[in-house]
């Protein structure tokens, strides 16, 4: 089988730090590459060139072996992430391949791109960016993700994420929930310092901006059935790589 999948890093177990199944165990796999660029982006290293030397074309068989040999036996859970994941059309072997070896996945995407096996996936992710991000989403193409999982009758492994950093995000936020409301809808706290080495100034911070988040959200009618979450790993490891 040829070598399609760029693949920036494998690692774990650790935990899902984010979204619908925030604290599984989980393995991650992550892509390389990025249809976006968003001004925050923590995992940037994926699209901006720095990390390009460091892309490894894999099978989806040297991927599974890859997972075995770091995870063994404690795991059954792969987050697929990236970069855009959604971006390759032969990430379907991979999550056939993984599923027929007992294990059930995530994926992390923000809604620009569908491919067929994202209807396959056991937890859907989907991160449509709001305007701090320097991003437009292109609603008339989320629209059609969502109807084509329909279509598959898929819809109930998706859930909904935006990150929030200011209020403008929030108002964003909430036309996605009412565009989308049959969805399960996430906010999460933006970590604003991606480069901040001293863990104790960047939880502090977080943990504040959580605070802030957690008190729009209690007095906002229109997010009655929102989740607001934290960046889970972000406040145990910090901004580094590979957790
Ligand atoms: C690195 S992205 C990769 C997957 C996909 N490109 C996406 O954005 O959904 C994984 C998740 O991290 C979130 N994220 C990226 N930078 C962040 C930051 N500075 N603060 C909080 N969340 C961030 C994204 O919104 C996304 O939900
Ligand atoms: N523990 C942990 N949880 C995560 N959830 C989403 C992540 C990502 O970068 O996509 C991520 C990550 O990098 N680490
Ligand atoms: S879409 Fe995801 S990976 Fe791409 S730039 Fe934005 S946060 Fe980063
Ligand atoms: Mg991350």
């Amino acid at each position: 089988m040829n070598k399609s999948i760029p693949v920036l890093e494998i690692f774990g177990p650790t935990i899902q730090g984010e979204g619908m199944v925030i604290g599984q165990k989980t393995m991650f796999v992550r892509t390389a590459g990025c249809d976006y660029s968003c001004s925050w982006c923590d995992s940037a290293f994926t699209w901006d060139g720095s990390a390009k030397d460091d892309i490894v074309q894999m099978t989806a068989e040297e991927i599974l072996e890859k997972l075995n040999l770091l995870g063994g036996d404690m795991f059954s859970h792969v987050t697929i992430s990236g970069g855009n994941p959604a971006l390759l059309k032969n990430l379907g072997y991979l999550t056939e391949l993984l599923k027929s070896n007992g294990m059930k996945i995530a994926v992390e995407t923000q809604g620009s791109r569908y491919q067929s096996w994202l209807a396959d996936v056991d937890d859907l992710t989907i991160s449509p960016k709001p305007p701090s991000s320097g991003m437009t989403t292109d609603f008339e193409k989320l629209d059609d993700i969502f109807l084509q999982l329909q279509e598959k009758g898929s819809l109930a492994s998706a859930s909904l994420k935006v990150v929030i950093f200011n209020e403008e995000d929030l108002e964003f936020a909430k036309k996605v929930h009412r565009r989308y409301q049959n969805i399960p809808f996430y906010l999460q706290t933006g970590n604003e310092d991606v480069h901040e080495i001293n863990d104790d100034t960047l939880i502090s911070k977080l943990l504040r901006r959580y605070e802030w988040l957690i008190d729009q959200v209690t007095a906002d009618k229109d997010l009655n059935a929102a989740r607001v979450l934290p960046q889970l790993h972000t406040l145990i490891w910090g901004n580094k790589r590979g957790v």
